[in-house]
């Protein structure tokens, strides 16, 4: 049994297998430049200001030794010799490079498989583990659902009456159904702590905290629930109306969907109007530009055809919420598996400005398929205005206390599928800045069927699909996440950005623009994965283009008849956002600075180093302690069961997000441990200690060790509990034959 103290604090206790030994006060801590020989230390994060011995920056060296540093670099990241677990001499010249498709979820080729090779030495598995498995989190015997949160006395009706096989008797649960009451936290719900009363009612691994035994005039004795309504706020009460309540109605989550619409959405129940009426229209004109696009080709006249016989859209797109993106606002990608809400709260709470869901699928949300749908919900945090403090030209129209932090990623292969799904979006979530198309992900499957990075080759599709979503999302703007092509050899983005902005060049003067947002480039291709560094000068070339489209833009507005400044989003301005390899509010500000794009997108960085949003808002490197690291994991525990539940389903859901979230944390070098700056994301460690045991244990690679580290919060892992890293290279059996 854990203590109190040992829940809480579960790294500072002495004898504890990653004990923090000799916590040494600040005034201790370790010089950046000419550290002692490693030390137990725990302090907070020290901010690298100019009073602070620093590492060497890049350019305080001579040109002769920057180069050497270079040259001796090659992606291995450049740990103080007394932190080496090996002495320098014998550290590798050149670093395994680890490749975040696997992370991304795209099909990666075969991987190897650990067996021996021809000289008999045994092989370090590589690439991605598929069909990965996660077991199955669930109570030995279930709870009915007409009892979960109710008190004892009192049961709902149970609509399946004698038939049900589910236990009815709290007591019998209590005792025999689940396993007991976890010790960590010191025993209390971190759910109810925070909201004053626990979604997950008796089915709670902390529900001794919030329940207790009344005795009635007659001397029965109840077990009820209990409330702290002076925790409760009223504001973050569900959505979700009371009879529906269930394990999907969480305090402070927004952008619930009732199980009815999704229903009625699986039934083909819902209608579309808006959309039927505008992919009536959409056929005739396709067919129309079609036409006009193969006579083109030798008849001079055929541009007036398409204007003389182009008939307007049955309707015009609704006036537009504005935008705004800008050096205060850093972006949080959108990250498949990663960017679930707890991740993106705790990086909010860090200074992230703007958020974005994981990557949901057009078709199965039109199904109404609840785990796509449950990828739209958003966290309170979320909801309320990004950072506002403009230094250039304002927009006179954007009102910023209208705007939101939130916005939902989808990919669809058909125009029909993300017009319809943009509808049904903007109807049924009350909580989104913009919808974004996904033009980049460079999964297989996804690809294969059209979608995704598959776009990029698709212009005419692409720009169907915007001006179609734009038209049919009533308020909500709609912007685009596009690459830089698909091959290497042929970079296709800066046209795409063009028509985005645009339209077509042929048919602009008639159409106007699509009505796109914004646009964000992410500096790859897909053929590139990640071995590449981004190519930030394309990136800025485009953002140049952007500005100049934004003038054309503004006078085609003055050409186009009818063209309406209000339905235009930001009034026909479209912003750039540049992503890639962002790892420091160095890159950060040399982007925004150099590139010109107005706001940089921070994907794999965010992972690694949530607290890059407080560098970006402090202006200075931050030497995170050990200590504070595990804070982060200790949020991310918590965030994770107020989002998931703190029943055995919920907390395992929680474990697992959490260790995908090491997956990545880990791979995170102290800069205190480092020889110079800056650090690089792609640079890897050569194997070293940390300052004390708990930075070593937060650097492992093994699995296992996640494993570890999560039940410092979740309790122990349930016998049947698995977990199987994305990328084999981080799996047990791997770890061990490396010795
Ligand atoms: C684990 C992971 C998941 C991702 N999921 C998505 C996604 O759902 N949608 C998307 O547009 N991009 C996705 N990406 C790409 C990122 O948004 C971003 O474009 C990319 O990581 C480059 O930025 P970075 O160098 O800052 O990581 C994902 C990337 C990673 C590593």
């Amino acid at each position: 049994m854990e203590s109190q103290e040992t829940a809480k604090r579960p790294i500072e206790e002495p004898g504890d297998a990653v004990a923090v030994q000799d916590a040494e006060p600040a005034t201790k801590r370790v010089k950046l430049d000419d550290a002692p020989a490693p030390q137990a230390q725990e302090e907070p994060s020290q901010p690298q200001t100019e009073t602070q011995p620093q590492p060497q920056t890049e350019g305080d060296k001579p040109k002769e030794q920057r180069q050497d540093d270079r040259d001796k670099r090659r992606g291995i990241a450049p740990i103080k010799a007394e932190y080496l677990v090996v002495p320098p001499s014998q550290v590798a010249k050149t670093a395994e490079v680890v490749d975040d498709d696997a992370a991304e979820g795209r099909t990666a080729p075969d991987a190897e498989t650990g067996a021996a090779g021809k000289d008999g030495k045994k092989k370090r598995p590589k690439g991605q583990n598929k069909e990965r498995e996660f077991g199955i989190f669930a109570d030995a015997q279930r709870l009915c659902n007409s009892v979960a949160w109710t008190p004892e006395f009192s049961p709902r009706n149970c609509k399946h009456g004698d038939r049900c096989n589910a236990l009815h008797d709290i007591r019998k649960y209590l005792k025999e159904g689940r396993r007991p009451d976890l010790k960590v936290f010191g025993g209390k719900c971190p759910v109810w702590e925070t909201h004053g009363k626990c979604s997950s009612g008796w089915r709670c691994l902390f529900v001794e905290s919030h329940m207790k035994e009344i005795e009635h005039e007659d001397g029965r004795k109840e077990l009820v629930l209990t409330e702290d309504p002076s925790k409760i706020k009223p504001e973050t009460t569900p959505s979700v109306p009371p009879e529906e309540e269930s394990m999907d109605a969480r305090a402070g989550v927004y952008n619930v969907v009732a199980p009815a619409v999704k229903l009625a959405l699986s039934r083909k129940k819902i209608q579309h109007e808006k959309s039927d009426q505008y992919l009536k229209w959409m056929a005739k004109d396709s067919e129309l530009a079609r036409i006009h696009y193969h006579k083109q080709k030798d008849d001079d006249d055929v541009a007036k055809d398409y204007a003389a016989m182009y008939v307007e859209p049955p309707l015009k797109p609704s006036e537009k919420r504005r935008i705004y993106f800008g050096r205060e606002t850093p972006v949080l990608a959108p990250l498949t598996t990663q960017g679930n809400l707890p991740f993106r709260r705790l990086c909010v709470e860090l200074g992230a400005e703007i958020t974005y869901s994981e990557m949901a699928l057009g078709l199965p949300l039109l199904q109404g398929q609840k785990a796509d749908w449950t990828l739209m919900r958003a966290h309170e945090s979320e909801i309320t205005p990004p950072r506002y403090t403009p230094t250039g030209m304002v927009d006179p129209l954007y009102d910023n206390s209208k705007d939101l932090k939130f916005g939902v990623q989808i990919t669809a292969n058909a125009p029909w599928i993300a017009i319809k799904s943009a509808e049904t979006l903007s109807r049924y979530l009350p909580h989104l800045r913009v919808i974004d198309l996904n033009c980049g992900c460079p999964i297989d499957m996804v690809y294969k069927s059209g979608a995704g990075s598959a776009l990029l080759d698709a212009p005419s599709k692409l720009e169907r699909m915007i001006r179609g979503m734009n038209t049919v999302s009533g308020e909500v703007p709609v912007t685009a996440k596009i690459r830089m092509g698909i091959r290497d050899d042929r970079l296709t983005a800066q046209k795409l950005v063009e028509r985005l902005a645009l339209g077509a060049p042929d048919i602009r003067a008639v159409s106007g623009a699509p009505g796109c947002a914004a646009v964000t480039l992410h500096g790859r291709t897909r053929q590139q994965r990640y071995t590449k560094a981004a190519d930030w000068s394309y990136i800025a070339e485009c953002a140049a283009l952007v500005k100049s489209f934004n003038k054309t833009s503004n006078s085609l507005q003055d050409t186009i008849r009818e063209a309406d400044e209000r339905t235009l989003p930001n009034g026909g301005r479209m912003y750039f956002v540049g992503n890639g390899d962002c790892y420091s509010h160095v890159d950060y500000f040399n982007h925004v600075d150099n590139a010109g794009v107005d706001s940089v997108m921070v994907g794999r960085g965010a992972i690694i180093k949530p607290w890059i949003f407080e560098e970006i808002s402090a202006g200075q490197y931050l030497d995170k302690s050990a200590t504070e690291r595990l804070a982060y994991v200790e949020k991310f525990a918590k965030y994770g069961m107020e989002a998931w539940g703190s029943d055995e389903l919920g907390l395992n859901y929680t474990r697992r997000f959490l260790l995908e979230f090491l997956s990545f944390f880990h791979r995170y070098v102290p800069i205190g441990l480092l020889e110079y700056l800056p650090p690089a994301m792609n640079d890897r460690p050569p194997a070293y200690k940390g300052r004390n045991e708990l930075e070593t244990l937060l650097a492992s690679k093994n699995y296992l060790d996640w494993i570890k580290i999560s039940e410092m919060f979740l309790g122990p892992a349930p016998p049947n509990f698995k977990f199987q890293p994305k990328h084999k290279s981080n799996a047990y059996e791997n770890i061990e034959a490396e010795g």
